[in-house]
């Protein structure tokens, strides 16, 4: 278990780094995990440890949470300069742009920043206490760190512009008819499990297919179709596309 503060404070990021993944749990369950600059801070960190080692992130939240949004006792003090420089925006942004598979384990409360930090994941799996909201307005700010362009991609536009110009907050069966969450299960335990199961296969795969994968995934429309073409090209020459075809051609794959 790897902290992402000094021995004496409490991390308000808890790391557990194994083998072949790498999970991370939100740990301010008394503020409901609510995003200040010192977790900020251990996102930024969490991400510069990630940019060339595990298979699969997995990112959660602890104590029935996932995050309650940004932390409301910092936002308030932020003047025009920090919101030009996106705190929360660029970090979210850099857990996006990640090379390896994140997946989000959604228990609880994911709202305003929170919710743009699950946004910000490839897959996110909920829990029968999941609720998904964006309540900026009723603040008096934007949803600006990702929701106003990433909630569209993942529930189209006329949920999307409900949730953010009416703050509706959805709970877990409209998190998940909504395909904000592509799972349900009973609570975080089975969804950590999952999460859990799907890392088991991600690490079976060819580490970089799924890189390539990712990053044509993550590029825009304009980009395609050339991209998955010169992604396929360095992958066609690669020894593990000719190890994994023989194996299968050989029958020594399982199948
Ligand atoms: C660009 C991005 C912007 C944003 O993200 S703006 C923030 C958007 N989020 C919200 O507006 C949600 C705020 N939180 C809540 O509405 C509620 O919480 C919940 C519904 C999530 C949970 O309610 P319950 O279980 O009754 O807990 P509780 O007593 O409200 O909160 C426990 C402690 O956590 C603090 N807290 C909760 N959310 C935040 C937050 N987002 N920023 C700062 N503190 C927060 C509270 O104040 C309190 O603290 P204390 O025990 O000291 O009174």
């Amino acid at each position: 278990m790897h902290d992402a503060t000094p021995a004496e404070a409490k991390p308000v990021l808890l790391v557990e780094e194994l083998e072949d993944r790498v999970v991370a749990t939100l740990n301010r369950p008394e503020k409901r995990n609510a995003i200040d600059q010192q977790t900020i801070d251990a996102l930024h960190d969490l991400c510069e440890r990630l940019e060339s080692n595990p298979r699969t992130l997995i990112l959660t939240g602890a104590g029935g949470t996932f995050a309650a949004g940004a932390d409301i006792a910092q936002l308030r003090d932020r003047g025009a300069a920090e919101a030009l420089e996106g705190i929360n925006t660029r970090a979210f942004m850099r857990v996006r742009e990640l090379p390896m598979p994140v997946i989000a384990v959604v228990d609880g409360y994911a709202l305003g920043g929170g919710a743009e930090l699950a946004y910000a994941a490839d897959i996110r799996i909920g829990t029968t206490t999941t609720k998904f909201g964006n309540p900026e307005t009723g603040l008096g700010i934007i949803a600006a760190a990702g929701a106003t362009w990433r909630l569209r991609e993942i529930v189209g536009e006329a949920i999307a512009a409900e949730m953010l110009l009416t703050g509706r907050i959805l709970n877990a069966h409209q998190s998940f008819a909504a395909r904000l969450v592509t799972h349900l299960d009973d609570d975080r335990d089975e969804a950590m499990a999952r999460a859990h199961k799907m890392a088991d296969s991600i690490a079976k795969l060819g580490a970089q297919a799924t890189q390539a994968t990712k990053r044509a995934h993550l590029a825009p429309r304009s980009a395609h179709p050339q991209i998955d073409l010169e992604e396929q090209s360095v992958l066609f020459e690669s020894d593990d596309k000719r190890e994994r075809m023989g194996a299968f051609l050989d029958r020594r794959a399982e199948r």
